[in-house]
């Protein structure tokens, strides 16, 4: 299903495992701020609301889609649960998004295969601008909320 025709916002609440005691780990990227902000703040926002508590929330930041592979990487080394790497990768003039994209998505399944804790992959990888905004809390809602609500199912997985 594209996200076309699912609102990446929606979840229902009473399906959710109460985070409290969960911690959390968020590294986000500093290329398309007006993007990776409005995902880490969707995120935020969806952890809080399932009853995450702010002093378990820790965020870094790191220069681009492709350092957060290394900043996964140390945060799964620090104590939390589970990391959220947020990124916003939008096709440029040449091939180089190619390499980023597949370079970041490589990298993170790495660290979910290399840690037992998970690493979620909340890196948009778009053709336009219009489209990450659309995905970041515009019409097509934000995956950062989608990608909180995985960070918090797959500790409870991982609790099991
Ligand atoms: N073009 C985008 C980048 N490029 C930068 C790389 O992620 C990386 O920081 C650089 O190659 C140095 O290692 N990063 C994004 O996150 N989004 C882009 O659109
Ligand atoms: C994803 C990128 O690195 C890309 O936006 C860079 O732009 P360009 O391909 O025009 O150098």
């Amino acid at each position: 299903m594209a996200t076309a025709n699912h609102n990446l916002s929606n979840y229902d609440k009473s399906t959710i495992p109460n985070a409290k005691d969960f911690r959390f780990g968020i590294v986000v990227s500093e290329w398309n701020t007006e993007v990776t902000e409005g995902l880490y703040n969707g995120a935020l926002e969806a952890l809080l609301d399932c009853g995450a508590t702010q002093d378990h929330i820790t965020r870094w930041n790191v220069p681009g889609s492709y350092e957060l592979i290394y900043g996964s990487k140390k945060m799964l080394q620090q104590n939390v649960d589970v990391v959220i790497a947020i990124g916003c990768v939008i096709q440029g003039e040449t091939k180089h998004f190619d390499f980023v994209c597949q370079g970041v998505t490589q990298g993170i399944k790495d660290l979910n295969i290399l840690y037992d804790k998970p690493t979620i992959f909340c890196v948009l990888t778009d053709n336009t601008m219009q489209q990450s905004l659309e995905r970041s809390g515009g019409k097509h809602g934000n995956k950062g909320t989608e990608a909180a609500i995985t960070a918090i199912k797959m500790v409870a997985l991982n609790q099991k």
